[in-house]
């Protein structure tokens, strides 16, 4: 229960409905009560009048009528308090349960990227969908039940041993039985759930990754293969739930051979004790056959809730652990440290923390505001790690990077953000319209500002042409639009930030030449006071830099403008030469 402690300030929090709810449990158990005592004391007045000791007809036949309608009430009183009784107890655990996800929600917006490289998207959903619906089982209905429990005992144990304590005894002897079997079953059966769950997990991510990779499939022809891995998965999947149902099938006839027991205890040490004359009237026997059919469910409960609560504390113990987890990126200065944009790059080296890959080595250079760099190389030359070293996704250890002459961790981190316009490689749109995707870069940007910025990214009369206009949503990952046309929407975004740096990794790679020249002269006009960096593999692209360096394998080969540079022995005149060829075949 040590994990679940967390939890306790939610509870606090919803106090004053989960006192209401006690109350109406309370209520509702008491009404309960009343359904055993009524038809006991029928079958006590019927008892009487055959033994002779009641001999007015009429006045047997008005108390069973009377006891009859008192039965209907309690039964509707009952149904109604139990009701309000999962109303109050159910609709707090759905409120923590939100309270829950938004706070992890929000760890997850503050963790930084080298979290997401080492933590798997599956657990990291788990966490948000699983593991709080678990704790969510212990806030509800696991809590609901104990209340229910614990007052259906007071409240029925105590009358019972007020009735006969012996009979009572001989009663609830079986039902701790009962409690550790549900128990130990619950267990087995969460075992073998979360087994399927797995499965379940697993055909879900198969057949997702199928739809997604449909083209290829298709175009290599491997539909067979496919089909075959689908089979093998649900093959295993259909074995694991096969599992599931044989420990589930268990459930009931346990239930129903313990109830059995204490049916039979009932019957026969009553019956001993009634002919005795231990036990004055046959009515007290069907109330206690009745009491004990009442308490069975909640006894079975126990072990339900143990183990709804053993689920619990395990999941509450990843979200607590996760919780802890702190940003590899912190921010270490409240104050605004507004920024204008001048990046220097000081002998520095670059190692990521997670591979131990070594991606940039001694780097030195120099980029001021209304300046473009330019960085060209191999693939895997380290120009993205550049790129995201500026927007701080990792912290330098050795050597300097500074803006404006500030160390980059003496940056407000928010402040430094917000002035950056980043284009990654892989242009990311959500599922939303157009609109929203550009404004994203500025959420109050209006209607002229994100025309303008999708016309400077032209991109503008590709989104006329579509029936919606601006208003057209995107499919999942943005798949109604061409690769160059996802990029060109990527850049309008950075370009209505109006921020003080730009940055563009790549972003021109999948758009024409022509129109890969329009963007670029868009740029020029935007970047005026701005900070540009470009990252390319095409000279085209490049050839307007202020200053152009060329990495390979973490290292500044060659630095210098397009002029110098072509002039020079090396890899910038080979690419030169080698575009010039393609461009003239
Ligand atoms: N998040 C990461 N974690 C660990 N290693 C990484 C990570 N990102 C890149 N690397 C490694 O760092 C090196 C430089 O990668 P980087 O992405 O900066 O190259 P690049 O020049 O941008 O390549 P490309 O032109 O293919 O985009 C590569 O060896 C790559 O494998």
């Amino acid at each position: 229960m040590k994990e679940l402690k967390y939890l306790n300030p939610y509870f606090f929090k919803y106090k004053g409905r989960l006192i209401v709810g006690v109350f109406i449990t309370i209520i509702a158990t008491v009404f309960k009560l009343v359904v055993p005592m009524k038809i006991g004391d029928s079958v006590t007045i019927v008892e009487q009048y055959m033994n002779g000791e009641i001999t007015d007809l009429a006045y047997v036949k008005q108390h069973l009528l009377i006891n009859v309608l008192i039965l209907l009430g309690a039964a509707l009183l009952s149904g109604f308090f139990t009701f309000m009784m999962r109303q109050t107890f159910i609709v707090v655990s759905r409120y923590v349960e939100y309270d829950l996800k938004n706070v992890v929600f929000e760890q997850y917006q503050k963790l930084s990227l080298g979290f997401y490289k080492q933590n798997r998207t599956g657990d990291l959903m788990n966490r948000i969908s699983e593991d709080v619906s678990k704790v969510r089982m212990y806030v509800g209905p696991a809590f609901m039940y104990s209340i229910t429990t614990i007052t259906l005992f007071i409240v029925v144990i105590s009358y019972m041993f007020y009735q006969d304590p012996i009979l009572t005894l001989y009663a609830i002897a079986p039902l701790p039985l009962l409690s550790v079997a549900i128990f130990k079953l619950s267990v087995m059966i969460n075992k073998r759930s979360t087994i399927v769950q797995q499965y379940l997990s697993k055909l879900t991510s198969f057949t997702q990754e199928s739809f997604s990779g449909i083209s290829v499939i298709k175009a290599y022809g491997i539909e067979p293969r496919i089909n075959q891995d689908f089979e093998n998965l649900a093959e295993g999947s259909k074995d694991k739930n096969i599992d599931l149902a044989k420990v589930q099938a268990l459930f009931a006839p346990l239930m129903i051979l313990l109830i059995g027991v204490s049916n039979i205890l009932v019957i026969y040490i009553g019956g001993m004790r009634y002919m005795d004359g231990k036990i004055e009237e046959l009515g007290t026997l069907v109330e206690f056959l009745m009491y004990v059919n009442m308490l069975t469910w909640p006894v079975a409960i126990v072990g339900f809730v143990a183990s709804m609560v053993q689920q619990a504390e395990a999941s509450q113990k990843r979200i607590n652990e996760f919780l802890k987890t702190e940003p590899d990126i912190q921010n270490e200065v409240e104050e605004n440290t507004p920024i204008d944009g001048n990046i220097v790059f000081n002998n520095l080296t670059f190692t990521y923390p997670d591979t131990g890959i070594v991606a940039l080595k001694d780097i030195s250079f120099s980029v001021k505001p209304g300046d473009t760099l330019a960085i060209v190389g191999n693939t895997g030359s380290g120009k993205s790690t550049i790129l995201e070293l500026i927007g701080r996704l990792y912290d330098v250890e050795e050597g300097m990077l500074t803006i404006d002459g500030i160390p980059i961790k003496n940056l407000n981190l928010s402040d430094l953000r917000s002035s950056i316009g980043y284009v990654p490689q892989d242009a990311f749109l959500f599922s939303d319209t157009l609109r929203n995707n550009i404004r994203f870069g500025k959420e109050d940007a209006t209607e002229e500002e994100v025309i303008e910025a999708a016309k400077s990214a032209v991109v503008h009369k590709n989104i006329i042409e579509f029936n919606k206009g601006y208003d057209t949503v995107l499919g999942e990952r943005g798949i109604t639009l061409s690769g160059g046309q996802k990029q060109r929407l990527s850049i309008a975004r950075a370009i209505i930030k109006d921020p003080k740096i730009l940055l563009f990794d790549d972003s021109l790679s999948a758009v024409d030449t022509e129109t890969e020249e329009q963007i670029l002269q868009h740029l020029h006009k935007i970047s005026k006071d701005k900070t540009t960096i470009i990252v390319s593999h095409r000279i085209s692209s490049v050839k307007n830099a202020t200053n152009i360096i060329v990495l390979e394998d973490g290292k500044i080969i060659q630095s210098g403008s397009h002029n110098e540079l072509v002039n020079l022995e090396g890899y910038y005149k080979e690419l030169y030469a080698k575009q010039l060829l393609e461009k003239e075949m």
